[in-house]
């Protein structure tokens, strides 16, 4: 394979990766680790030998997030314009909103009873959460993470498919452009540590997720339950907690107003004291993400 036929994300990564020093037998190993074929070798060989043609300019669902000139609100995604978002079947109320990085709380967003059925409708599914391994692209279980998860393809059922529309008229972003929706269970004492939601371009190990649908933009987390003690959704760079309430969603997204990747979004669930904990999570992806692609 050329060099030139590599996908502008891939042929950045590999060009870093040599800049950096690393000989063709780590880029090698690193690719085939990610699960590319050897086939991949004639185009680090193309780099190695810097016969790379000219720069690709990133497509629209690059790994990156990079401003469009002059306007990086395709990639701030929702900032809100009023308190309350009349959506016919539902008022959603405005609760919070921080611009940097940008937050959005909402109130409203479920019912009890759609709280109540997701809950419900996931029980028998549940399995460990994993983590992404950025490095080799597995998706790995490890004490970081230590809830339990299922997920619900686009559209699976009526509930799911209700809710993906509120999301989508209150957002304004397309629904295909959504991951299925995760519900995740923590039981006492269980966590998410912190992380950032999208996936850093440079490493080998997230090529593979990132050519389904692009860079992640923004994370929508609805709070199915109300948790006794702990649990918040912590920003530990800005010092920030939102305890769970039931039906309510926190958004954010990971551009900061120049457009890049805002790490100042890192955050986490923090451990659950007493009680239990429900979430059902929407991720938002620059370009369409198919369904099936997980
Ligand atoms: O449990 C939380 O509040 C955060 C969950 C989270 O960050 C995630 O699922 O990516
Ligand atoms: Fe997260």
């Amino acid at each position: 394979m050329e060099f030139a036929e590599l996908n502008p994300d891939l042929q950045q990564w590999i060009r870093g990766a040599v800049q950096r020093g690393q000989c063709q037998s780590q880029v090698m190993d690193a690719l085939l680790k990610a699960g590319y074929q050897t086939s991949i070798a004639r185009a680090v060989e193309q780099c190695m030998a810097g016969h790379t043609g000219p720069e690709a300019s990133a497509p629209a669902a690059s790994g990156y997030v990079k401003k469009p000139k002059g306007d990086s609100s395709a990639f701030r995604l929702f900032e809100p314009q009023r308190n309350l978002y009349d959506l016919g079947e539902r008022q959603v109320e405005i609760l919070l909103a921080m611009k940097q990085p940008n937050i959005v709380l909402f109130g409203n967003l479920l019912s009890d009873s759609e709280c109540e059925a997701l809950i419900e409708m996931s029980r028998e599914r549940l399995k460990p959460s994993r983590l992404v391994n950025s490095e080799s692209g597995s998706f790995d279980i490890g004490e970081a993470r230590t809830s339990y998860g299922t997920y619900f393809d686009r559209g699976a059922n009526p509930l799911i498919a209700g809710i993906e529309s509120r999301i989508e008229r209150l957002l304004g972003v397309p629904g295909n452009r959504g991951e299925p929706i995760q519900v995740l269970h923590y039981k006492t004492n269980t966590e998410y540590r912190p992380h950032f939601d999208f996936f850093p371009p440079d490493r080998p190990g997230n090529q593979g997720i990132l050519a389904k649908g692009g860079q992640r933009v923004a994370t929508l987390i609805m709070y199915l339950n109300n948790v006794e003690a702990g649990g918040s959704t912590v920003f530990p760079r800005i010092s920030l907690d939102v305890l769970p309430k039931k039906g309510c969603g926190l958004f954010f997204s990971y551009a900061n107003t120049a457009g890049d990747l805002d790490r100042q979004t890192l955050h986490g669930g923090s451990p659950v004291i007493a009680g239990e904990k429900w979430i059902a999570t929407k991720w938002l992806r620059l370009g369409e993400f198919k369904v099936g692609d997980v």
